[in-house]
């Protein structure tokens, strides 16, 4: 009896074991799979991801479906299935891929990679509010202030333009959250700032660590033998610690501002505004410390943009010469260019769609994750399935885009979506901020910056390839030097950047002397 009972016992387990990793019949195709990992042995690395996933979205079509064991990953690689998908069930396709590293080194409140819980909606709300496009133009002012400081650094330190780059939108990030601004890149705290962003990347991206969530025995072992364990740790230790010492000051500057500094610096940082919030001190923490991911999200995002920026004016010289005559018309000599400019520069934002087309930041997006079952087509996405834009794939779809490997900023003008003729069903301008609840809170805030930034750069600088000293001849560069990854960033390249003139350089000067005032009002 007990024999015949263990035999089923086993017998049982071995079939189970034999259907895991195998394709459900309502899922969408997807390559073949084996039994127990299902597609796991073909899984690319994910630096990789993006063009396998392209490959398998010709191959098995707009939606297909990945088993890693017995977990389940649907691939989006068109415009149309992520509306249906991620915009039209945004309430049920809006949490993230649990992870426990993420809640080890994060509690699970990272905004970014967080699963959706009640504090977090909440907690996104605020944000979303606070980064609404109304609110965000609060910050035109020292926006633009800080611009000049990263004019003046290019004309004068035009080899460190990725430095600047990075101190540029780290500041403005930091001035963001916790009213403070960071007048050099070199200061401690912006280095360590930095150290910590990317040691944070490395925990929260997919494939960096063993697969803990697939194999939760790992989380028992000792952190000599799981030093993830203990990098993990450290990380939450040492964001709390920089947190609180950037709340600390936040706060004192709220408590000390008098009510004519109202359009200074009261209502200003996002710590200043939740503070007006009716939070228990618990919730006031959680909160605040979503700060310190808010500035992680808007610091390497928009540098990484306007870094690709410079790599293709100095790549593209005849497109450059195009928006320069542009922006020199309606700009003319004696002023810098405003945001109220941007309006009048279609080739400028054709340009800038372009960039973020043939390179898109998030190649492939940051996971959703459903919390019920979705119907698309035929299909049923089954609860906690990860779901995946791959915004490459969209982007490189010769049926939608003309010659899509080719960098043409023209075709935004030919189509407001760059697309060929009848293909603009379901496109929006904004698939690379995401889709659904889950979308960039601070796409108001980036596209602002982007377009300030690019309208002055161009106005004040040309670029150009780097002059290789051993040989005097330009540093051929193209649109293949890029770091593939999570997110898509430039190789650290040299360029060559000179002001345009003489009476540019004196509208440079006398813009950035005229911000100081602004800038000093934030620095401790
Ligand atoms: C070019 C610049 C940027 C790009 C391409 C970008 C892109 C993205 C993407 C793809 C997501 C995930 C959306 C999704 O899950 O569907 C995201 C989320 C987010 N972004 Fe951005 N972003 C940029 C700049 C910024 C800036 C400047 C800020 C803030 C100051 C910011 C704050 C956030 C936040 C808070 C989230 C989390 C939203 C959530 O999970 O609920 N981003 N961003």
């Amino acid at each position: 009896m007990i024999a015949t009972f263990l035999a089923l016992v086993f017998v049982g387990c071995i079939a189970r074991l034999l259907i895991t990793g195998r394709r459900e019949r309502t899922l969408p195709p997807g390559p073949p799979t084996i039994p127990i990992l299902g597609n796991l042995h073909i899984l690319p690395q994910v630096d990789q991801s993006h063009l396998k996933f392209t490959e398998w979205a010709r191959r098995y079509g707009d939606i297909f479906s990945i088993k890693i064991a017995s977990n389940t990953m649907v691939v989006l690689s068109s415009a149309t299935a992520i509306k249906e998908i991620v915009d039209k069930s945004s309430w049920i396709a809006s949490s993230r891929p649990p992870k426990y590293i993420s809640i080890l080194s994060a509690g699970g409140y990272h905004v970014l990679f967080a699963c959706d819980t009640p504090l977090l909606r909440k907690i996104r709300k605020a944000i979303a509010r606070f980064l609404s496009p109304a609110h965000a133009m609060r910050h035109s002012p020292i926006r633009s202030a800080e611009s000049t400081q990263l004019l003046y650094e290019l004309m004068t330190h035009p080899e460190d333009f990725s430095k600047s780059i990075g101190r540029y939108m780290h500041s403005i990030a930091m001035l963001t959250t916790y009213g403070q601004r960071v007048p050099s890149a070199a200061s401690p705290n912006a280095q360590y700032f930095m150290e910590l962003l990317h040691q944070s990347m490395r925990i929260h991206v997919h494939g960096n660590f063993p697969p803990i969530d697939l194999i939760p025995v790992l989380k028992y072992l000792p952190e000599r033998w799981a030093p993830w364990l203990a990098i993990s740790r450290r990380s939450r230790a040492q964001t709390a610690a920089l947190h609180s010492e950037f709340t600390e000051v936040a706060i004192s500057h709220v408590s000390s501002a008098k009510p004519e500094d109202d359009t200074a610096r009261q209502g200003e940082c996002f710590i200043s505004y939740i503070s007006k919030m009716r939070l228990s001190p618990e919730e006031f923490d959680t909160f605040s410390y979503s700060a310190f991911t808010l500035t992680e999200a808007g610091t390497d995002t928009t540098a990484t943009y306007l870094r690709s920026l410079v790599l293709i004016l100095a790549v593209y010289p005849e497109y450059q010469e195009r928006a320069r005559q542009e922006i020199d018309d309606v700009v003319g000599l004696a002023r810098l260019p405003e945001l109220a400019d941007f309006s009048q520069m279609p080739f400028i934002n054709a340009l800038i769609k372009e960039v973020t087309r043939i390179q898109p930041i998030f190649p492939t997006g940051i996971p959703h994750y459903t919390t019920e079952d979705i119907r698309y087509k035929d299909y049923i996405i089954p609860k906690n399935t990860t779901v995946i834009m791959n915004i490459y794939s969209i982007f490189r779809n010769p049926d939608i885009f003309d010659e899509p490997e080719v960098f043409n900023p023209e075709r935004y003008i030919q189509s407001e979506h760059g697309t060929r003729d009848g293909m603009d069903t379901d496109f929006r301008d904004n698939l690379i901020f995401g889709a659904g609840r889950r979308i960039c809170a601070g796409e108001s805030m980036a596209r602002n910056t982007i377009q300030l930034t690019a309208m002055r750069l161009i106005w004040a600088f040309s670029f150009s390839s780097a002059v290789d000293p051993q040989t005097s001849r330009p540093v051929p560069r193209d649109l293949d030097f890029y770091e593939p990854g999570f997110m898509t960033t430039p190789h650290p390249f040299r360029c060559t950047i000179q002001v345009r003139s003489g009476d540019r350089r004196e509208v440079i000067l006398r813009a950035f002397d005229d911000a100081k005032e602004v800038l000093q009002r934030y620095e401790r």
